[in-house]
C-alpha cells in the first residue's frame, strides 16, 4: 500500500513535469525543440525509477492474437476478484459460473519473491474516427507491467515466465472450449479483426458413443492421444506438431460425430472452415495463424469445397480466353470479374498445411472429410499431409452393438442373431440403424424397436436385391443390343466384301 502510494505521489508529479513540459515546449523555436526533448525524457527517465512493460493483445502485421495477454488476463483474474475495486464479470462454463476480471484503467499489485509490482489494463480509441458494426472491435486493449527499475533482471527473467505459465495452467483448467466459424473477410475490421466467430462448443458425441468397429476406434483413440502427449517426440524429430486426419465414407457414417468425439477426448476447440467463404490464398493463410494451439481445424466435404482441378482447368482455358478477351469487350470484363472472386486453390491449401501453417504453433489437429476420397487429388492426402486416412462406413456387428448399448441399454437380446445377419447382407448407414433403434413413443419396449430396425434391413435388402436384378436385366439388354449391333456390322461389312469382290473380280473380268 506504502508503495502503491509512492507510485501514485510519483504519478502525479510526472503529470506536474509533463505540464510544465508541453506549456515551455510551445515557446521555443523547433530547431531548439528537439534538444528540449531529448534532455527532458533524460531527466525524465532519471526521476522515474519504474520500468514500464506492455503486453497488447494483438501483435505483428496480420494483427496476430497474443497470447501473453490472454495468459496475462487468465492470471489476474484471481488477484483482480481479491483486490480491484471495479470489475467486470462474464459467465463461462455451460453458462454456470461467474469470472470476474479487473475493469479497465483498473490497477491490480502482485508480489513475486518478495518484489511489488504493478499490473495496470488499459484500452486507447484509435486515434481516426470511424462508425464501427461492434463498439469493441476498434479498441486497442493491452496490459502494462510496472516495476522498480533494480528488480529489472528478476522480472523480466523470471516473473513474467511465472505469470505466463500460470495463466496457461488456469486457462486449461477453466477452459470453455469453444466452435469457431470463420468470417467473410469484409467483416474482418477493427484492430480486433475478427476473423472467426465462436459459441461454446457443447457437442455430446465421444467415443463411447460412437458405433464403429472396436478395433478402428480403439486404434484411432490411441494415435490421438500419442500424438496430443508427443510434444518432445515431435521436437526430437524436427517436425512441427500436428497431424492431418482424412475421414471419407458415405453420408451419415459418423464423419462429423466422430470430429466432436475427437475434441471431447482431447479438450481441443474447433475451428469449423468453410473454404468457399475464403477468398483467396492468402485470406487463409491469415485464418489458419488466428487459430489457438489445442485445436482441430476442420475442412468439411473437402470435395465440395475447393475445385480440385481448378489450377489445370484454367491453365488450359487461359490462352483461349485471350483470344476471346480480345474480340469482344463483354467477355474481358466477365473474366475480370471471375479473377476477383478466385477461390483458394489446391496449391494454396497445400502450402499452408505445410509451410506458414506447421510453423504457427504446435498441437493443431487438421481434418477433411469427403463423401467421395476418390474425387480427391493425391497430392491433398498424401502421408505427412494427411497422416491417417480413416474408412467410415456402413453398419457392422460392433457398430449394432454400440448403439444397442447406448440407445435400448441391453447387451443382448434374443433378436440379435437375426439383425447380425442382416446387417451382414446389406449396407444401412450408422445414421439409419440410429434412427430405427430410437424409441418413438414412451410405450415403445426394447423389441418393438429391434423389431423395426429387423423390418428395415429386410426391405433395404429387398430394395438392394431389386435394384441389383434391375442392373442385371439392364446390363444384359445392353450386352444383347451390343452383340446384335456387332452381328448386324459383321454382316453388313461381310456383304460389303462380297460386293467388292465381286466388283473387283468383274473389274478382273473385263480385262
Ligand atoms: N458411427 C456413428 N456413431 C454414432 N452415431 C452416428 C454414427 N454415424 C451416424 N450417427 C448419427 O447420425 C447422425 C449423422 O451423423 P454424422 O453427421 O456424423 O454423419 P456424417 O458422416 O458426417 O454425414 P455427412 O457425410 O452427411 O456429413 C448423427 O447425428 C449421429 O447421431
Ligand atoms: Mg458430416
Amino acid at each position: 500500500m506504502a508503495m502503491m502510494g509512492e507510485m501514485l505521489n510519483l504519478g502525479s508529479m510526472m503529470g506536474t513535469l509533463m505540464l510544465v513540459y508541453t506549456v515551455f515546449k510551445q515557446f521555443l523555436p523547433p530547431h531548439l525543440q528537439i534538444y528540449f526533448e531529448k534532455y527532458f525524457n533524460k531527466i525524465v527517465r532519471f526521476l522515474y525509477p519504474y520500468v514500464e512493460i506492455t503486453f497488447d493483445e494483438y501483435t505483428g502485421e496480420f494483427m496476430k492474437r497474443n497470447e501473453a495477454y490472454s495468459a496475462i488476463k487468465t492470471y489476474l483474474r484471481d488477484k483482480s476478484t481479491a483486490s480491484a475495486k471495479r470489475l467486470k464479470a462474464n459467465v463461462v462454463k455451460d453458462s454456470q459460473s461467474v469470472v470476474l476480471t479487473m475493469d479497465y484503467n483498473e490497477e491490480v499489485t502482485d508480489e513475486f519473491q518478495g518484489v511489488k509490482v504493478w499490473w495496470s489494463a488499459n484500452k486507447t480509441l484509435p486515434s481516426t474516427q470511424r462508425i464501427a458494426w461492434f463498439p469493441d472491435d476498434d479498441e486497442k486493449r493491452s496490459y502494462t507491467l510496472t516495476v522498480h527499475k533494480r528488480h529489472r533482471d528478476l522480472i523480466t527473467k523470471s516473473y513474467i515466465s511465472h505469470v505466463l505459465k500460470e495463466g496457461k495452467a488456469i486457462a486449461t483448467k477453466i477452459r470453455q472450449r469453444k466452435l469457431y466459424s470463420n468470417n467473410p473477410s469484409e467483416n474482418w475490421h477493427g484492430f480486433r479483426k475478427s476473423k472467426w466467430s465462436n459459441v461454446p462448443f457443447e457437442h455430446p458425441a465421444t467415443f463411447d458413443t460412437l458405433a464403429m468397429d472396436a478395433n478402428l476406434k480403439e486404434e484411432i483413440k490411441n494415435d490421438l492421444i500419442k500424438f496430443s502427449t508427443a510434444k518432445d517426440y515431435y521436437t526430437r524429430i524436427g517436425k512441427a506438431w500436428k497431424r492431418g486426419y482424412l475421414l471419407y465414407g458415405p453420408p451419415g457414417t459418423g464423419k462429423s460425430s466422430m470430429i466432436a468425439a475427437m475434441a471431447n477426448l482431447l479438450d481441443y476447440d474447433v475451428y469449423d472452415l468453410e473454404l468457399t467463404a475464403v477468398k483467396e490464398n492468402a485470406e487463409l493463410r491469415r485464418l489458419l495463424l488466428d487459430t489457438s494451439s489445442k485445436s482441430i481445424v476442420v475442412i468439411e466435404d473437402i470435395d465440395c469445397s475447393i475445385d480440385l482441378t481448378g489450377q489445370r482447368d484454367k491453365k488450359k482455358t487461359e490462352k483461349e480466353g485471350k483470344d476471346e478477351e480480345q474480340s469482344d469487350p463483354i467477355m474481358k470484363k466477365v473474366r475480370e470479374d471471375e479473377k476477383k472472386e478466385s477461390k483458394v486453390t489446391l496449391s494454396g491449401l497445400l502450402n499452408c498445411i505445410d509451410g506458414l501453417w506447421s510453423s504457427c504453433g504446435g498441437e493443431r489437429i487438421i481434418v477433411f472429410t469427403t463423401n467421395y476420397v476418390e474425387k480427391l487429388d493425391p497430392a491433398l492426402i498424401r502421408r505427412g499431409r494427411m497422416d491417417k486416412h480413416i474408412e467410415l462406413s456402413y453398419c457392422c456387428v460392433d457398430a449394432f452393438r454400440v448403439f444397442a448399448k447406448n440407445y435400448l441399454e441391453i447387451d443382448s437380446h434374443s433378436l440379435f442373431a437375426e439383425i447380425e445377419t442382416l446387417l451382414g447382407e446389406t449396407k444401412m448407414t450408422p445414421a439409419d440403424v440410429a434412427e430405427n433403434l430410437m424409441p418413438k413413443s414412451d410405450n415403445d419396449q426394447v423389441e418393438t424397436c429391434l423389431k423395426r430396425l429387423i423390418e428395415a434391413l429386410k426391405e433395404a435388402k429387398k430394395k438392394a436385391e431389386d435394384e441389383a436384378r434391375l442392373m442385371a436385366e439392364k446390363e444384359e439388354e445392353k450386352q444383347k443390343q451390343k452383340s446384335e449391333k456387332e452381328g448386324k456390322e459383321v454382316k453388313e461389312n461381310g456383304v460389303v466384301t462380297a460386293a467388292e469382290e465381286v466388283k473387283e473380280n468383274g473389274v478382273t473380268n473385263n480385262h
